[in-house]
């Protein structure tokens, strides 16, 4: 039967990538997808932005919205404090199970909980299922069109406190535009727009990054 996309990925970290080095399973994918297959990791360009936002915050809880193949979380997980957890929510099992893999060759399966799932659903039973009481880091990297959705479903369930950070990728292409128009004029965020391009193209893309006022 025919390979996907994610299993060739995952093939060529297993190949290229030095297992429990997390940098080098981050060189082996932007390697895969600059020479092999154009993949919708956030990338290398956009991602040493990502990583700024991460040390800069030093979250002790982090939300992922969109696992995919791993890419963001294995970057996210390897800056993270000792103890501090990262929830990842991914609706499709098979890249689900890839990125389980991609994360566990990494070796920061401890510090990544990796849940299958939709967003609308998942979101109001962070507290009850996972213990957690407010966010410091929320990447939204999941379908566009739900990005304005669950941040004010993050808010109507108490997930955020006063300087907690969204950072949102994709804002440019595809475009999250009732997205970027609630978080831009709304009194309880200030807001940052990273200009960036798309992985692995030259094409426009940025992030936005929303710092929760309360
Ligand atoms: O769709 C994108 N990412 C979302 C996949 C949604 C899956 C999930 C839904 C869901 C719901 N609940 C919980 C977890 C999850 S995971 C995406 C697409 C492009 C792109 C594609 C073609 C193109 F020509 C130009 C850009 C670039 C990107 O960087 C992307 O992130
Ligand atoms: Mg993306």
């Amino acid at each position: 039967t025919q390979s996907t996309r994610p299993q060739r990925l995952l093939a060529a970290v297993h190949k290229k990538a030095t297992r429990g080095n997390p940098r080098s399973v981050v060189k082996a994918i932007d390697e895969f997808c600059n020479q092999n297959e154009w993949a919708m990791n956030v990338g290398n360009e956009k991602g040493e932005i990502l990583d700024s936002v991460v040390s800069e915050t030093n979250p002790g809880c982090v939300l992922e919205l969109g696992t995919y193949c791993g890419y963001s979380t294995v970057r996210i997980a390897s800056l993270l404090p000792p103890h501090a957890q990262l929830i990842t929510l991914e609706f499709n099992p098979d890249n689900a199970a890839v990125a389980r893999q991609v994360i566990a060759w990494a070796g920061v399966a401890e510090k990544v909980r990796l849940v299958e799932g939709e967003s609308g659903e998942w979101i109001p039973k962070m507290k009850e299922q996972f213990g957690v009481k407010t966010f410091d880091l929320v990447f939204l990297d999941h379908w566009k069109n739900r990005y304005l959705l669950d941040t004010k479903l993050m808010e109507e369930c108490g997930l955020l406190k006063k300087g907690s950070v969204l950072l949102a990728d994709n804002v440019v292409c595809p475009g999250a535009p009732d997205y970027l128009e609630y978080i831009r004029n709304s009194p309880q965020y200030k807001s940052q727009f990273f200009k960036s391009h798309l992985e692995y193209t030259k094409a426009e893309d940025g992030l936005e990054k929303s710092v929760f006022l309360g």
